[in-house]
């Protein structure tokens, strides 16, 4: 007999092709800016390697300058309707859209996941994971920033000389927020239209943090909060997912100076005799292979696991791992070795018949109520230890089946097994993550042929530590179903069959143990592949060589207990900054 979760993902599969027959209408082309044509040989000032959530801001900077040409290359094509209408996000997974890379099965970490391994989602289109993640936009605590300036050794890294950056991003758009104290941390005017979804449907879930000590916050970007629960701000404005594409790139179409190419993949950054970027070989739509010029300075902005593929491709990263696939080592780095992700394990609730009540679902909205909370052991902190989003949604809705086998990718029979257990009830879903991890993954070349996906080592639990930690946080969180809110509206863990953890006693902290051990994959928030301090110098620029940068979620020294997308457009705008200092307002004069 066909299950409940089989016919939900065969049902997601049918839509994703349709959606690609839709593709074909080209309903969004109207959208976004129109292909270039680049000739073999052709030079631009600067080539910008991928258009997603930070290639699209330096591109859209770099433009403002008009005595600058500028070329941005991405791999894939406009977003379709799919990546515009941010209810419908879960069909974008495993798609034409998604590089659908994964982790290596380590035999150890995630084994309750499809194949024992995280699905490690990454856009392939214009706007890169920005069109296809989940919109909140939660920036981190200044502690994490904090770190980025040691590294560095550069305090123009720290949270406060970052946050210019983060205001002139912004275009808030919330009022509450914006009639707060906190509105001063706030821009109105910039690309990024920001909301707020409040929903009546999170009320119990305030009162039942509230008992456990963690306060309701309005303004989860607030910098004095560390500790506290919220509805997020969210990249979501009138309807449409406020990506990189649509807000930097579709602004700026019709600037002359502005040239885009698109579903070309760059192959390899091309070097003179002196270690100089000067240009990139790439592999266009009809399978040509061509050379393009850069003047002035080749930018990277490939993204965390593709991004250190194309500079091992091109002599930069370990000598070793380089020569193995005899690559002519041209600087000798750490690149791809500092792979870091929050930790994820989801636990769901059931709720009371009618408890609570939820809206039918609408498209152009975030799908479900939402709040995140973040959390410490020691609630005097100044950076949280865990973050819990937490999602409500009606009884016997399928989203949550999407959410579980889809998105998080875990094995079917958990999924029935959450579904099952949910049956004619709410449920509130929950998904606890570490946000400071110790473990490390790394990113190998898998062969010296660009065409091959990278090796990807997530390292999850590589450090015991995290494990020890990670189980003390959901032990943590398993408090909630103890707080008269729950108890009101008849809250009760969904136990699972877990083959591993069966004969531990529930709720230990050896069942939390092996719980987080089988049921922890990815949040997709990874980074620091490339990062400042090891790979980076604090401009961005590239060790051992000269005219290039890195200038994506690659180059973050650690990663932030927020969420990824902020911090990376910080580093995009900053990266705007540093190259127009570096060559003033006539570039070519130099
Ligand atoms: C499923 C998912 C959910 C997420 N949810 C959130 C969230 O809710 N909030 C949040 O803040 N962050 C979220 N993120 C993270 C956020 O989207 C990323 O941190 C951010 O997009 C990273 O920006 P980037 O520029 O480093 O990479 P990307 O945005 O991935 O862009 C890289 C671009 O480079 C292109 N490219 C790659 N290789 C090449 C090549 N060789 N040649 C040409 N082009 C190339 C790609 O096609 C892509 O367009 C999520 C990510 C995912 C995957």
């Amino acid at each position: 007999m066909t299950t409940v979760v089989e016919t939900v993902v065969a049902t997601v599969r049918a839509i994703q092709a349709a959606l690609l027959v839709v593709t074909g209408l080209q309903l969004t082309g109207y959208m976004w800016p129109p292909s270039a044509t680049v000739t073999n040989g052709a030079t631009y000032d600067f080539i910008i390697v991928g258009g997603g959530g930070a290639g699209s801001i330096i591109a859209n900077r770099l433009t403002e300058e008009s005595s600058l040409n500028i070329l941005l290359i991405e791999a894939g094509g406009d977003p379709q309707l799919e990546a515009v209408l941010p209810g419908i996000f879960p069909t974008t997974v495993n798609s034409a859209v998604d590089f659908n890379f994964t982790s290596e099965n380590d035999g150890y970490s995630s084994q309750n996941l499809k194949n024992g391994v995280a699905g490690l989602t990454a856009g392939k289109m214009l706007g890169g994971s920005t069109s296809l993640g989940h919109m909140n936009y939660v920036r981190g605590v200044p502690n994490d920033y904090a770190k980025w300036a040691k590294a560095t050794g550069d305090d123009s890294w720290n949270y406060w000389n970052l946050l210019p950056y983060f205001i002139r991003t912004e275009k808030l758009e919330d009022p509450d927020i914006l009639a707060s104290d906190t509105a001063q941390f706030h821009g109105t005017n910039g690309f990024l239209r920001l909301t707020r979804q409040p929903s009546a449907d999170n009320t119990p879930i305030f009162n039942a943090y509230n008992e456990l000590g963690i306060n309701p916050v309005l303004n989860s970007n607030d910098p004095a909060f560390a500790i506290g629960i919220s509805e997020p701000m969210l990249m979501i404005a009138d309807g449409i997912r406020q990506s990189a594409a649509e807000a930097y790139l579709r602004p700026i179409a019709d600037r002359p100076n502005f040239h885009l190419l698109k579903n070309t993949q760059v192959t390899k950054v091309l070097f003179d005799d002196n270690k100089s970027a000067v240009g990139v070989e790439a592999v266009t739509s009809d399978g040509e292979t061509i050379t393009i010029n850069a003047r002035l300075e080749v930018i990277l902005t490939a993204g965390v696991f593709n991004t250190p593929q194309l500079l091992m491709l091109s002599g930069i990263g370990p000598s070793e791992h380089l020569t193995s696939f005899d690559i002519p080592v041209i600087s000798d780095l750490p690149v791809g070795q500092n792979l870091q992700d929050h930790i994820p394990a989801t636990v769901v609730h059931t709720l009371a018949p009618g408890e609570p009540v939820t809206a039918p679902p609408n498209p152009h909205v975030f799908p479900v109520p939402l709040t995140i909370a973040y959390t410490a052991l020691d609630m005097n902190q100044a950076y949280p230890d865990y973050q819990t989003i937490n999602l409500v949604f009606p009884p016997d809705n399928i989203a949550s089946v999407q959410i579980c086998s889809i998105v998080f990718g875990y094995k079917d029979e958990i999924c029935q097994g959450f579904f099952d257990g949910g049956s004619g009830k709410s449920t509130f879903f929950s998904i606890s993550s570490m946000v400071q991890p110790e473990s490390r993954g790394e990113v190998l070349l898998r062969s010296a042929n660009p065409a091959d996906p990278p090796v990807i080592k997530h390292g999850i639990y590589s450090n015991e530590n995290d494990l020890h930690k990670m189980a003390l946080y959901l032990q943590d969180f398993s408090r909630i179903v103890n707080t008269t809110a729950f108890r009101d509206m008849g809250a009760a863990m969904v136990e699972l069959d877990l083959p591993q953890c069966n004969d531990l006693e529930r709720n230990t902290y050896d069942y939390w143990k092996c719980y987080a051990l089988n049921m922890s994959g990815t949040i997709w928030a990874y980074s620091s592949t490339c990062s400042m301090g090891s790979v980076l110098d604090s401009n961005l620029r590239v060790k051992g060589v000269q005219r290039l940068r890195v200038a994506d979620a690659s180059a973050m020294p650690n990663i932030i207990s927020g969420n990824a997308n902020p911090a990376v457009m910080v580093i995009a705008e900053k990266a705007a900054d540093l190259i127009k200092a570096t060559y003033g307002p006539s570039p070519r004069s130099k």
